[in-house]
C-alpha cells in the first residue's frame, strides 16, 4: 500500500482539489491512504481565531466568518448545493461555534488544539467528498481515534504501540474497499480530546501510518520539484536532489529546513520505507527519493535559514563561573517550558543559547530564568546552517551582516546573525 500526503499549498483552492483528484486517479487500483492538511493558510487563520477568542477580541467573529467563507466558496465551486458535504462541513464548524460562545476557561494550549484542528477536519471532508464525486471510492477516517497521544497539547507525544495496534486492526480491511482519507497533524488523548503534533506535523502523520502499515512508500506532494539545497523562497539558484539519504534529510529537517517535519524521517528509516517528495503540479516528475542511498558528494552546500531567533545568555547572580549545576538547571527550565535549543555555547562566566521565538513560551522561560540568573538577550535574529560548506560559501551568505555566534564542525557551520 501507498501513503500520500497533500499539504496546505496543494489544497488551497478548488483547482487544487481537482488537481489532487487527477493525481490520485493515476494510482487507480493501488491501496491508498491519503493524509491531508488544512487548506492553504487555514491553520494560521485558526491560530488568529484562537488568540482572538482567548483575548475576547472584537475581531473574533470576523476572523471566524472569513475562515468559514473561504471553505464555503471552495465547496460552491466543487459541488451542487444538495451535496451532503455542505452539512458535514457545517456540523464540523458547530464544534467551534459552541466553544467560542462561552468565555475561555481552559489552558491556552488545550483551547488551541480544539480550535486549530478544525482546519484538517474540514479539509478532509471536502477531499473525501470530491474523490467520491469523481468516482474514486473514498472513506473519511477520524485520525483522533487512531493516533493516540499524551495530553501535551500543541506537541502531542505519540503512543506508538497503541497507535500501531489500532491502525493495524482496522485500516487494512478499509484499504481493501476504498481509499482512506484522514487528517494530518491531529491526534487524540485517552479522554478523547483533540491534540496536535506540532506545526507542519502532517508529514509526521503520513510517516506514522506508513510505519504501522509497512507501506511501500510515502509520497508528500509539494509546491516544489523536490528537496532543494535551499528554500527557493529565499534563494534564486537552487538545485534539486534526486536522492538524499535518511541521515542527511534528518539533519536538514533538524536544523529547520521547512520542507519536511523533523519527526517524519526517523520512523521511515527504521522501517526502511522510502519518502518521495514530488511536485503536485507535475505528478510524473521524479522529485526526490529519500532512502538509505544518498549522495557522496555535494556540488552545492545545503543552506537552512531560520528567522525569529532569540540569543540569550545567562550568568550566575554572584558572578561565579558557570558550572555543571548551573547548566543542569538551565536545561531543566528549557525542557519544562518546551523550548528547543538550536545552538549553544558555554564560556567561563556565561552560557548562551539560541532558540525560536514563541511569545507565550518565551515570557514564561524568561520569568523562570530570572529567578536564578542574570539574563541578557537579543531577538529578531537569524540562524544560518550550512552543511557541506566551503569557507567562501559562508562569506557570501553573511554579506554585511553581523555574526553574533558561530560554530563550525567538519560538515556543518552555524551562524547567528543580525
Ligand atoms: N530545502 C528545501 N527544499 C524545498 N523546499 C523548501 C526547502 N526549504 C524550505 N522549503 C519550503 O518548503 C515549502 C514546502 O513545504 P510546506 O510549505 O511545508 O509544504 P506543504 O505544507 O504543502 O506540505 C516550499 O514551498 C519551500 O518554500
Ligand atoms: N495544517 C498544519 C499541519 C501541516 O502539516 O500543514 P502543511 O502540510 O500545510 O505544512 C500546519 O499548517 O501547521
Amino acid at each position: 500500500m501507498l501513503v500520500f500526503k497533500f499539504g496546505g499549498a496543494s489544497v488551497k483552492d478548488a483547482p487544487g482539489i481537482i488537481n489532487l483528484g487527477k493525481v490520485v486517479q493515476k494510482y487507480t487500483g493501488q491501496q491508498l491512504l491519503i493524509v491531508v492538511s488544512a487548506m492553504g493558510k487555514t491553520t494560521n487563520a485558526l491560530e488568529k481565531l484562537t488568540n482572538a477568542y482567548v483575548n475576547q477580541a472584537d475581531a473574533m467573529h470576523q476572523i471566524y466568518d472569513e475562515i468559514k467563507q473561504y471553505h464555503y466558496n471552495i465547496l460552491h465551486e466543487l459541488f451542487e448545493p444538495s451535496n451532503p458535504v455542505f452539512d458535514e462541513v457545517a456540523n464540523t464548524f458547530v464544534e467551534i461555534d459552541w466553544m467560542i460562545e462561552d468565555e475561555p476557561h481552559d489552558d491556552y494550549d488545550f483551547i488551541y488544539d480544539q480550535i486549530v484542528s478544525i482546519g484538517e477536519l474540514v479539509s478532509t471532508r471536502i477531499v473525501t467528498a470530491y474523490l467520491n464525486h469523481i468516482e474514486l471510492k473514498s472513506k473519511w477516517l477520524d485520525v483522533r481515534s487512531y493516533i493516540h497521544t499524551d495530553n501535551t497539547y500543541r506537541e502531542g507525544i505519540v503512543d506508538w504501540p497503541k497507535t500501531c495496534e489500532h491502525i493495524q486492526q482496522d485500516i487494512p480491511a478499509m484499504l481493501n474497499n476504498s481509499i482512506v482519507v484522514t487528517q494530518g497533524f491531529l491526534g487524540g488523548t485517552s479522554e478523547n480530546f483533540t491534540t496536535t503534533l506540532g506545526r507542519e506535523g502532517s508529514d509526521y502523520t503520513a510517516a506514522i501510518f506508513a510505519a504501522c502499515l509497512n507501506a511501500k512508500s510515502v509520497t508528500t506532494w509539494k509546491d516544489v520539484p523536490g528537496i532543494l539545497n535551499a528554500d527557493p523562497k529565499h534563494f534564486a539558484d537552487t538545485v534539486k536532489f534526486d536522492e538524499l539519504s535518511y541521515t542527511e534529510a534528518i539533519e536538514m529537517t533538524y536544523y529547520g529546513a521547512g520542507v519536511i517535519h523533523p519527526k517524519t524521517i526517523k520512523p521511515l528509516q527504521n522501517a526502511n520505507i522510502p519518502l518521495l517528495v514530488k511536485p503536485f503540479t507535475d505528478p510524473d516528475a521524479l522529485g526526490t527519493v529519500i532512502s538509505e542511498i544518498g549522495l557522496q558528494h555535494y556540488e552545492k552546500p545545503v543552506i537552512i535559514v531560520k528567522q525569529e531567533q532569540v540569543l540569550l545568555s545567562v550568568s550566575a547572580k554572584d558572578y561565579t563561573f558557570i558550572t555543571e549545576d548551573h547548566l543542569s538547571s538551565v536545561f531543566t527550565l528549557f525542557a519544562s517550558k518546551h523550548v528547543k535549543i538550536n545552538m549553544m555555547q558555554v564560556s567561563a562566566l556565561s552560557f548562551t543559547v539560541c532558540f525560536d521565538y514563541r511569545a507565550e513560551r518565551f515570557e514564561k522561560l524568561l520569568e523562570s530564568l530570572k529567578q536564578s540568573f542574570n539574563v541578557k538577550y537579543n531577538n529578531d535574529l537569524t540562524i544560518i546552517t550550512v552543511r557541506h560548506y566551503k569557507q567562501e560559501d559562508l562569506k557570501a551568505l553573511i554579506g554585511d551582516r553581523k555574526v553574533l555566534l558561530e560554530q563550525l564542525s567538519r560538515n556543518t557551520a552555524q551562524m547567528v546573525v543580525r
